[in-house]
């Protein structure tokens, strides 16, 4: 038997063009995995078997000898010459770009030639885009040139026209789709709220160089399914939002505003789409860099001062440097305080200060910044159902990618992120009522005019996630008692139970979908 187990596996890998190390999968033609053994069922040309290439280790000495030379290796030597021609001239040259380019070029033909899946390389892109690459973090994450220079144009054509006043006030609420809006534009928006709150004549913010700062922060959010430039802006809009609901400029000078809107707009720069967890476990750059402390969000302060050291994107430069000082300790403070290993203790610490609050004292002001850019940080439930649910897709998926990737590398895997585990009920009931709501209610403990705009949009989001869970369980008591009765049905995958779900759900729910939804 286990010589016939050999001889299937060798057929399938030959089939495959798949290495010795490359993970298989087979699918039947209902899409569920079943396994490669000597009982496999015959197929017919009606009902195809379909054969997946999951996985290789490219950094396997295998892949290096055939392939003549070691992908990593070059990959650090080229990142090695960059940096130390970054260091000499100042700036990355035009002719490492074009290498880059070429290189980027190169990875893609490579990528998308499918007799060359042995390498492990393979992207099926005849897929869609929903499906996440188990390669997702080697590849570039990085924007393109020309997709920058692209969006830098539009923008700047754009930052000239004027915005219409029932946008400029739709762009206060909380109800503001983000999705109707594409990158240059978002920019845009960005420019009106720095120029609605006064900041650019208070703080004599020239408008070419907010635009440079704008398009340097849009440059250096990634191409990832979540923790992405449209992730940026709506936290930033969300902390714009809160400013007005709660008349929160007769309250607080306007530094610390101008602390809280560009700490949600650089708050998850060059965030690559893995947790802090995963940068422990997997021992990357930056958790060795900052010793496994908020590495993630370390960096993305860094990336922000990174940014605002050159002259011609600092925002700040016409401020004191005592007003400089300030407004670097706020930005910091904010940026740490978005690491969710420490919600407790800074939701405790607002807690106890809030019978209390005094907007007169700096501590009070302080822990009240970092708790309104956290509420910002995981808003996306507050908003309208259609713009949320969007969001939850991006997450999971991220989620997804992450906790795929923690099985490859044999990491530790992030139980929330666990696609067999998790469910898109089962991600939002757990975090709306543990994490979210205890937040949000606090907040709006200080200002009650909150609770109509984000207290209870959470509430019915809430609300339809538990319906949607009690549904989901329901489908699974059936589907385990059908299966008792019919024992020699194979398994479905858990995606293929979650759409079955899906499709009984309508029949199952028990309460509407709520009408704002
Ligand atoms: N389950 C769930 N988690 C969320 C949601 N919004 C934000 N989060 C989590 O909250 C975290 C906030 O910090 P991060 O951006 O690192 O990562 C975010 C997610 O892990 C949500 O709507 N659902
Ligand atoms: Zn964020």
């Amino acid at each position: 038997m286990q010589l016939f187990n050999s001889i299937i596996d060798y057929l399938f890998r030959s089939a495959a063009e798949a290495g010795p190390h490359d993970i298989l999968k087979l699918y039947n033609p209902k899409g569920n995995i079943i396994n490669i053994s000597p009982r496999l069922e015959p197929n017919t040309p009606t009902s195809c078997y379909k054969l997946e290439v999951v996985a290789a280790d490219c950094s396997s000495v295998e892949l290096a000898v055939s392939l003549g030379f070691d992908l990593s290796s070059m990959e650090k030597r080229l990142q090695g010459l960059e940096k130390k021609i970054l260091t000499d001239a100042g700036e990355t040259p035009a002719v490492v770009y074009e290498m880059k380019r070429q290189v980027e070029s190169f990875r893609e033909k490579l990528e998308s030639v499918e007799h060359l899946s042995w390498l492990g390389l393979f992207k099926d892109l005849s897929e869609g885009t929903q499906k996440p690459s188990p390669f997702y973090h080697k590849t570039t994450l990085r924007k393109t040139r020309e997709e920058c220079e692209h969006v830098r144009e539009k923008f700047l054509q754009m930052s000239t026209l004027e915005v219409s006043e029932e946008v400029r006030q739709y762009l206060k609420t909380p109800t503001f789709d983000n999705w109707q809006w594409e990158d240059a534009e978002i920019m845009v928006l960005l420019q009106v709220m720095y120029s609605d709150l006064d900041f650019i004549a208070t703080f004599n913010i020239e408008p070419e160089v907010l635009q440079q700062f704008l398009y340097e922060v849009y440059k250096r959010y990634n191409n990832i399914p979540f923790h992405n430039f449209k992730h940026c802006f709506c936290v930033t809009q969300m902390m714009y939002g809160l400013i007005w609901l709660t008349d929160l400029k007769s309250k607080i000078d306007s530094i610390d505003l101008l602390i809280m809107l560009t700490s949600a707009v650089c708050h998850d720069l060059d965030h690559t789409g893995y947790n802090n967890a995963y940068q422990i476990n997997a021992r990357t750059e930056l958790a060795l860099r900052y010793n496994d402390i908020s590495p993630l969000e370390n960096h993305h302060c860094a990336v922000a001062f990174e940014i605002l050291e050159k002259n011609e994107n600092n925002i700040f430069r016409n401020l004191t440097s005592e007003q400089y000082k300030r407004i670097r300790e706020g930005i910091i403070k904010c940026i740490l305080a978005t690491d969710m290993t420490r919600h407790n203790e800074i939701l405790n610490r607002f807690k106890s200060i809030l019978p209390v609050f005094d907007f007169g004292n700096k501590d009070h002001r302080d822990v009240l910044m970092m708790i309104t850019i956290k509420v910002s940080d995981i808003s996306n439930e507050a908003r309208p159902m259609d713009v949320a649910e969007p969001w939850l897709d991006c997450l999971l998926q991220e989620f997804y990618n992450q906790s795929d990737m923690e099985k490859l590398e044999g990491l530790p895997v992030t139980p929330f992120m666990d696609r067999e585990k998790v469910t898109k009920p089962s991600s939002q009931t757990g975090f709306i009522g543990f994490v979210l709501l205890p937040l949000f209610i606090e907040l709006a403990n200080l200002f009650p005019c909150l609770e109509q705009h984000i207290i209870d949009p959470v509430k019915k989001a809430l609300a339809y996630y538990t319906e949607m869970e009690k549904a989901l369980e329901k489908e699974k008591l059936n589907r385990a008692q059908a299966d008792k009765t019919a024992p020699a049905k194979t398994k479905d995958t858990p995606q293929q139970n979650q759409q079955n779900t899906a499709d009984s759900l309508s029949e199952a729910m028990v309460a509407p979908k709520p009408a704002t939804f």
